[in-house]
């Protein structure tokens, strides 16, 4: 698995810079992410990993560099036409679920593709609920669920538009280690099954060895690349960092 390769890039970020006054939050940051891959972000509080997801998911614009979604560069739209490749080309998973309380399971999945005023490919939709597992739950309310199994809630909701890349940020960070190895396994499977590009921000080593590739960011720069990294590498490499 390489993440050098030249073509099919799920994400591309070249030479992206983001400063806030006099600090260089992101320095120069390039990065190519293969579709059907999930990559781990690692590095210590302050180190950019934020940052580098926010421009690399459209939700902030680099202060210079390109980032690309698909082949297709998003850096230099305006704020509309970066909504729209949000909604049709990137899904979010968070820490806190973000799901809406008073929808049902099934409605708080589709609600991104109903606010996009489309009902959605069917057929996608029950593949997602069943590989997920939901199928017994949709008609539940988010508060009636294990926070597992909202956080499932929040993954199939992420993947009902069919986006490039999921990007993920701590999306176990709120979870129990039984709990999170699970949710890290489907994640997994989910790239390994549906092809899909997952891109997760995470501060456990155990969580980035379950992607297929670690990159280490330490004072806004990529220090360090670890293809197949086990968590004990992991840890060295951001005990190197600190
Ligand atoms: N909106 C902002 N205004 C000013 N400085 C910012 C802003 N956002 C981030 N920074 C600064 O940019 C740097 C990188 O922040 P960022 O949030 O990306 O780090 P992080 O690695 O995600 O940290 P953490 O793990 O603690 O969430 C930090 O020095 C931070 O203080």
């Amino acid at each position: 698995m390489s993440f050098q390769t030249p073509s099919n890039h799920a994400l591309e970020l070249r030479d992206v810079t983001k400063t806030y006054g006099t600090v260089h939050a992101l320095d120069r940051v390039s990065l190519q992410v293969p579709r059907g891959t999930f990559l781990a972000v690692m590095g210590p509080s302050g180190s950019g990993k934020s940052t580098l997801l926010q421009c690399a998911a459209g939700l902030d614009v680099p202060t210079s560099g390109q980032v690309l979604i698909g082949g297709r560069e998003i850096s230099g739209l305006n704020e509309t036409r970066r909504t729209l490749v949000r909604r049709d080309a990137v899904g979010f998973v968070f820490q806190s679920y973000n799901l809406l309380p008073s929808l049902s399971v099934r409605e708080n999945i589709t609600l991104p593709l109903r606010l996009a005023g489309t009902d959605g490919d069917s057929a996608w939709l029950d593949r997602v609920v069943d590989r997920i597992g939901l199928r017994p739950y949709l008609e539940r309310r988010p508060a009636e669920l294990s926070g597992g199994q909202q956080q499932r809630v929040a993954i199939a909701r992420s993947l009902a538009a069919r986006p490039e890349v999921v990007f993920a940020d701590e999306p176990t960070g709120a979870l129990d280690a039984h709990t999170a190895s699970d949710v890290l396994g489907l994640l997994r499977d989910l790239v390994d099954d549906f092809g899909q590009t997952v891109v997760m921000v995470t501060h456990d080593p155990r969580a980035a060895h379950r992607a297929h590739a670690t990159v280490v960011v330490a004072d806004g720069r990529i220090r360090e690349y670890l293809a197949a990294p086990t968590a004990e590498t992991l840890a060295g490499s951001l005990v190197g960092v600190r």
